[in-house]
């Protein structure tokens, strides 16, 4: 088992893959084209939309288009991407901040973080939004929101900082879906890869991808890293499960910022990539909104 491309997107800053079951087609974005992207792998086709600002995370809507968090704030979009209502513009200054990670939980709702550009403090957070379009700011004190997802058992909610190095998680009471304090679920040492984007496969596992660590680590649900599978690229951004089983997971990739040394050290540096595994995702919900 080893990642291969899968489209050769050369992207600057691929990010937000997210798999549609109905279509068989892989959505994903590059926050710094900016655009939004459907991938049908079967054929290499991909689909653009273009977008007029930066476009940090989607989810598919049940009923059609998207829910998205852009520098502007988080948007409804219509099925072509075109913005449809501004909800909410919570950050304080969209100049030196965006939405960055975020996806759709099994109530229906959309959680979406901010990234504090400067990194000089810790003021970025994670909002959710709920089908009535309420936004709630629901954890902040962190620099780089990251790493969304949601346990099987609907018992957790993790989230990443990324330039701290940390995953965090949060009980998820899985009736209301209400979240408690958080706790460290997984610490990573300096220097050797941080935490961006993930999923979690159907046995509860967190899949993370390591910005600047040139791989994907697999977490059992204690936060015990299991596996480690090598990316042909430095800074992989996100991975999510899709193909008719759920078990290839895909994975973006970054050239937004990175030196061209590494550039042409890593030349499929912004690709899609995708790997077979043993492993088994699940059903990307989608926004009741
Ligand atoms: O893709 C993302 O999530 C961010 O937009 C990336 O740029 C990356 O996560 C971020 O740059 C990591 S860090 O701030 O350099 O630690």
């Amino acid at each position: 088992m080893s990642f291969e491309t899968v489209f050769p997107a050369q992207a600057a800053l691929g990010e937000c893959p997210l798999w549609c079951g109905q279509t068989q087609r892989l959505w994903w974005v590059d926050i710094e084209a900016p655009a939004i992207h459907c991938l049908d792998p079967a054929t290499g086709q991909n689909d653009t939309i273009p977008m007029d600002e930066n476009v940090g995370c989607i989810a598919l809507r049940a009923g059609g288009g998207f829910i998205a968090g852009l520098r502007s704030g988080l948007w409804l979009l219509d099925a072509d991407g075109r913005k449809e209502k501004l909800i909410a513009n919570p950050q304080t200054d969209t100049s030196i901040s965006r939405f960055n990670d975020g996806r759709a939980d099994p109530w229906g709702r959309f959680w979406a973080g901010t990234i504090y550009e400067p990194r000089d403090r810790p003021d970025a957070a994670l909002y959710r939004v709920g089908p009535d379009l309420d936004c709630a700011r629901m954890a902040g004190d962190i620099k780089v929101s990251n790493g969304v997802a949601f346990s099987p058992d609907r018992r957790w909610m993790y989230h990443s900082d990324t330039p701290a190095h940390v995953i965090y998680r949060y009980p998820l009471d899985p009736d209301t879906g209400q979240i408690g304090p958080r706790e460290i679920f997984h610490q990573f040492p300096f220097g050797h890869g941080r935490p961006d984007g993930a999923a979690v496969d159907r046995d509860g596992f967190y899949w993370s991808a390591l910005y600047e660590g040139g791989r994907v680590v697999r977490l059992s649900p204690d936060g015990d890293i299991v596996a480690e599978y090598p990316v042909p690229a430095r800074c992989p951004t996100m991975c999510a499960f899709g193909g008719p089983d759920l078990r290839t997971l895909f994975v973006t990739t970054a050239r937004h910022g990175r030196s061209k040394q590494e550039l042409k050290d890593w030349p499929q540096s912004g690709n899609l990539f995708a790997m077979q595994v043993e492993a088994t995702g699940q059903p990307e919900p989608r926004f009741a909104g």
